[in-house]
């Protein structure tokens, strides 16, 4: 039976005038991948410090694995594992020395963290610098073997819960698939894993939830699929704007659109498959007319509804939300 690791409940966390966190709410279930989402400044590292104690929140609770973590944080603490977003110190150690000190702190005998380094240098592809010196100043190894080597490190043991704060920043895009899978693999061994990420395309390949945060409110929240809001069969056409900037989808296409969003000089149209030809129809006209640059025709994504969730208000926003229903 899958049981809930980290239950948060209305919490609040304000510094001066800024309110970070706003009565938020979220679960994370032992088995379960949830993607914590939001712009620069949304609340996400908040939310992270307050359920590792490093803050204490103004209002409401927080339970990992079914501890009081605002009265109770070192007791909490042995149920998580954190990769925070800024890079791991490993000054002086080689990785599989840092994922080795990381088993035994967490437990491990010496043989199986020994082995648990090996399995961790194979599963990410980082053997060949396993036995290389991190350096001051960022020598010995790259950010991105550094930034692997701190996944392996909160990884190294088996954790109720495990948090990675930004994982797949300096990693290149071949070992980010192996890092996405690697945090799936976390969640289908059983751990519940919170994932905070700016990378909607490749979260939502291994997400089971997603939290959307926007200037510290929770303004999403369900399954990749009831987020993206749209069916299956729906198609995203992408309008690639003229250097003006002006978008003649505004003045309308003369047929129902689910969604409209503008991201400087593109505009993404979420329509229904059996409107897409005319959809397509009109596109080509307005490329022929020289009022597009051009335009092209693919599924519909998350990365569209969660752009439209986050558009900032007001008269000077350059991106169009979800109330453009119809155009
Ligand atoms: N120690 C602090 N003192 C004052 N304001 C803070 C502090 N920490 C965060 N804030 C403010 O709280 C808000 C939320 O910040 P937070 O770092 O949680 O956002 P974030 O979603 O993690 O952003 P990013 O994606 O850039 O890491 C921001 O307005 C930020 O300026």
């Amino acid at each position: 039976m899958t049981r809930d690791v980290l239950r948060i409940t209305d919490l609040t966390r304000r510094f001066g005038h800024t309110v970070a966190n706003d009565q938020i709410s979220v679960r994370v279930r032992s088995g379960e991948v949830v993607g914590l989402l939001g712009h620069n400044g949304a609340g996400k590292s908040t939310l992270v410090s307050q359920v590792v104690g490093l803050l204490k929140p103004d209002a409401g609770e927080i339970q990992v694995g079914g501890i009081d973590a605002v009265q109770n944080p070192g007791v909490a603490r042995r149920y998580v594992a954190l990769q925070p977003q800024a890079q791991t110190p490993l000054d002086g150690l080689t990785p599989r020395s840092a994922i080795e000190i990381a088993g035994r702190i967490r437990g491990l005998s010496s043989r199986d963290a020994r082995a648990a380094a090996t399995d961790l240098g194979e599963e990410l592809d980082i053997g060949q610098w396993m036995d290389q010196r991190a350096l001051p100043e960022g020598g010995g190894l790259s950010g991105g073997i550094r930034r692997l080597t701190g996944f392996a490190m909160a990884v190294a043991a088996p954790i109720p819960l495990l948090i990675l704060d930004e994982p797949t920043n300096d990693i290149d895009a071949m070992r980010r698939r192996l890092l996405w899978d690697a945090v799936r693999r976390r969640g289908d061994l059983g751990s519940g894993v919170l994932l905070v990420t700016h990378n909607v395309a490749e979260a939502e390949r291994v997400v089971d939830e997603l939290v959307v945060l926007e200037r510290g409110r929770l303004v999403a929240q369900g399954s990749p699929a009831t987020l993206r809001g749209t069916q299956d069969s729906d198609l995203r056409v992408e309008l690639q704007l003229i250097p003006d900037g002006r978008d003649p989808s505004e003045e309308g296409l003369g047929l129902p659109v689910r969604r409209r969003v503008r991201t400087g000089r593109r505009t993404l149209l979420t329509v229904e498959a059996d409107k897409a030809a005319s959809a397509v129809a009109w596109a080509a006209s307005q490329h022929a007319g020289g009022r597009i640059a051009g335009f092209s025709l693919s599924p519909a994504t998350l990365e569209d509804a969660y752009l439209a969730l986050t558009a900032p208000a007001g008269p000077d926003a350059r991106l169009t939300g979800q109330e453009a229903d119809h155009v």
